[in-house]
Formats: C-alpha cells, sequence, structure tokens
C-alpha cells in the first residue's frame, strides 16, 4: 500500500486541483484528483452523473475512489469538495496528512465566478456555496491535519504554506 503525501480538502474554488498541481510539481510526485478518477470511471462528466444516475450514485463512486486512491497514490491527492461528507471517507483521512484549504466565499466568486459546471451550484450558487460551506467546515475541520487560509495568496504561495505546514522538504531544499 502507497499514501499520498498530501491529501487536499476544502470547498469548490479553494485550489486543490490548482494548488495540488503545483504541489506535486514542487514535490517531484505524481497528482491524482477524485473527481477526475471518477468521470474515468463512469465514462462521463459529473455533471452527467447527478443527471442521469443521481448524487447518491455519484457519492457512492466518490467514497470507492477515494478509497482506491488512498491506498495506491504516493503523491499529491485532491478530492472533491464534498468527499468529507462520507463517514468511510473521514475515517480513512485521519490516517493522512491532510490540509484544508480555506477560502472565504467572496474569494471563491472572484476565482471561479461560480459559473463553472458545478452541479450542486447550478441555482442561486452564492447562497448554496455559503450552505455547503457551513455544513462541511466541521467535517473539513475533523479531517485536517492542518489549515491553509488562501484568501489574497497565489497558487504557489498556497503551495508554500503547505510545504511550511506539514513540514514537507523538496528535492531543491
Ligand atoms: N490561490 C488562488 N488565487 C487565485 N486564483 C486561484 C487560486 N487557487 C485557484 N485559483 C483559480 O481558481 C479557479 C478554481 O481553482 P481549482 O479548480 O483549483 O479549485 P478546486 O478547489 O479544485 O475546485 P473544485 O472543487 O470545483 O474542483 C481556477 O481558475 C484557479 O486558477
Ligand atoms: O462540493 C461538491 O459537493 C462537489 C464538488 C466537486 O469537486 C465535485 O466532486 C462535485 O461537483 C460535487
Ligand atoms: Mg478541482
Amino acid at each position: 500500500m502507497t499514501v499520498p503525501v498530501v491529501v487536499l480538502v476544502g470547498p469548490p474554488g479553494s485550489g486543490k486541483s490548482t494548488v495540488g498541481r503545483a504541489l506535486a510539481a514542487r514535490l517531484g510526485v505524481g497528482f491524482r484528483d477524485t473527481d477526475a478518477d471518477i468521470e474515468a470511471l463512469a465514462g462521463k462528466p459529473i455533471p452527467e452523473i447527478f443527471i442521469d444516475e443521481g448524487e447518491p450514485h455519484f457519492r457512492e463512486l466518490e467514497v470507492r475512489a477515494v478509497r482506491e486512491a488512498a491506498a495506491a497514490h504516493g503523491g499529491v491527492l485532491a478530492l472533491g469538495g464534498g468527499a468529507v461528507m462520507a463517514e468511510a471517507t473521514r475515517a480513512l483521512l485521519h490516517e493522512l496528512p491532510v490540509v484544508f484549504l480555506d477560502v472565504p466565499l467572496a474569494d471563491a466568486v472572484r476565482r471561479v465566478g461560480l459559473d463553472a459546471p458545478r452541479p450542486l451550484l447550478v441555482v442561486n450558487p452564492r447562497a448554496r456555496w455559503r450552505e455547503l460551506m457551513e455544513a462541511r467546515r466541521p467535517l473539513y475541520l475533523e479531517v485536517a491535519t492542518a489549515v491553509v487560509d488562501t484568501a489574497g495568496r497565489t497558487p504557489e504561495q498556497v503551495a508554500d504554506a503547505v510545504l511550511e505546514a506539514l513540514e514537507l522538504k523538496t528535492p531543491h531544499d
């Protein structure tokens, strides 16, 4: 079994994919994103899974994707924004170096405009984002080894803060 060097959690727009790629490059390891794994498994984009099979089916695929990636990927792993809602996933994350990328609503909106195809944010995205974050913040905090505030920081600065928070060395240190 190979475990990730870093697992990134946080809400949509917190920068998990962007920071994850930057971190992996800095550490000289691979990057994996469970949202991409789920799309490969289902053979279609996430919004289509939500429409065709519904959110509960997506969440089942997500638990499986996280379990498989957490046991096999030795690099940086980014999870979907809602992955922490599953108790089985949280139990597994307690054993791993997990960083919660925190972001205020204003920054998340500035970054993504909340207009990308995010099925849970289609109707009234600002209010929905706030609701999701309120419900999930305790869960992100529960699984987090460290919390990194991303407000006003570039992805490279966030990557630096993650390395520092977990005391990780890069090949250049
Ligand atoms: N620290 C940052 N500062 C400015 N822009 C950022 C920052 N982090 C990410 N972005 C930008 O915000 C957008 C969303 O980032 P990203 O896709 O990495 O978020 P995510 O957490 O993976 O979201 P999702 O949960 O929807 O997959 C991208 O356009 C990215 O370039
Ligand atoms: O916040 C969420 O629940 C989601 C976030 C995305 O990463 C995807 O996993 C999907 O769109 C659901
Ligand atoms: Mg992402």
